[in-house]
């Protein structure tokens, strides 16, 4: 499968009583697809899947895929703190018409690299989907190693990589390592540029909530126009908001600021996050107006 694109890993929008939102899972879906995003992820970090009960992922699912009716390609996150809940909601997506699965490493379980890849082979036997695998050690508590990524390397299945580390030398190793097995994707927002030279075509971006032209714009000046000048200058005005969102500690909570910014408001995360404060709402909309004051 091809990952190229920009992928939005799609906000979970909950009304006063904290239920899902549905109808605004639907205008956000068909304003993101008019706004030109390629793909779409349901069960994101951005999504909050970790708050959300399986019940309630299984009902995103469906009602995700029976509204794009094929328009985009999407992907489900399928990360959980067990292998059979994985497999549960992968059959779930895979039935709904998923095309796609995201694979994190289970969450506060802390698997050995052994035991990481028993589950990832055990989900791609069971689902038989393309998997991008999803490198995000700082939330779940596990890391991917090379060792671990190698051993995947006669799995067809396995397609791409989002890496979310930060580490500089991890992504070049990726490049330049491991380019023939495993598409790039960036995961860490406020390195875009430095990953789409090294070769990535694919950017899963949680602020393509609310942002969605400025990362197709930047998008189509690296990867498909190859023009790193303009991308500079494309990135360098995302950059307050990405350094933002990668590095204040509050990244679902702006996002879902951002969305009520952008005129589709939905909601507040869930419990334990809190809404943004005064302050830091002023502060956010600073960097947001200055941002889209360059939109024509
Ligand atoms: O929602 C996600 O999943 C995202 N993942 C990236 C990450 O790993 O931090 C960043 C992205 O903006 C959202």
């Amino acid at each position: 499968m091809n990952f190229d694109g920009i992928w939005t890993p799609l906000v979970t929008p909950f009304s006063k009583d904290g239920s899902i939102h549905f109808d605004t899972v639907g205008r956000t879906i068909d304003k993101l697809i008019d706004q030109g995003v390629h793909g779409l992820i349901v069960g994101g970090t951005t999504g909050e899947y970790y708050a959300l009960s399986k019940d309630e992922r299984k009902r995103l699912f469906d009602y995700v895929a029976d509204h794009v009716k094929g328009r985009v390609p999407l992907m489900a996150g399928i990360n959980a703190t067990t292998t059979d809940e994985s497999l549960e909601l992968g059959q779930h997506a895979k039935a709904a018409g998923f095309g796609a699965i995201l694979v994190a490493a289970p969450y506060y379980c802390q698997p050995t690299q052994d035991e990481l890849l028993a589950h990832v082979q055990c989900v791609d036997d069971a689902l038989g989907l393309p998997i991008m695998l999803y490198n995000f050690p700082d939330r779940t508590g596990t890391p991917m190693s090379f060792e671990f990524i190698n051993a995947l390397r006669d799995r067809p299945n396995v397609q791409a990589i989002k890496e979310s580390t930060g580490s500089i030398q991890r992504m070049h190793t990726l490049a330049n390592e491991h380019a023939d097995q495993l598409q790039l994707s960036c995961g860490m927002d406020d390195q875009i540029l430095e990953f789409f030279v090294w070769g990535a075509r694919s950017w899963v971006c949680g602020a393509s909530n609310f942002l969605a032209p400025e990362h197709v714009a930047l998008y189509q000046a690296c990867v498909v126009e190859r023009d790193f000048v303009k991308g500079r200058e494309l990135a360098a005005r995302l950059m307050p908001m990405l350094n933002m969102l990668e590095n204040g500690g509050k990244f679902c909570q702006c996002v879902k600021y951002g969305c009520e910014l952008a005129g589709l408001p939905v909601g507040p995360a869930r419990r334990p996050l809190l809404a943004l404060d005064d302050a830091e709402k002023v502060e956010f909309k600073r960097v947001y107006d200055a941002l889209v004051a360059h939109r024509a």
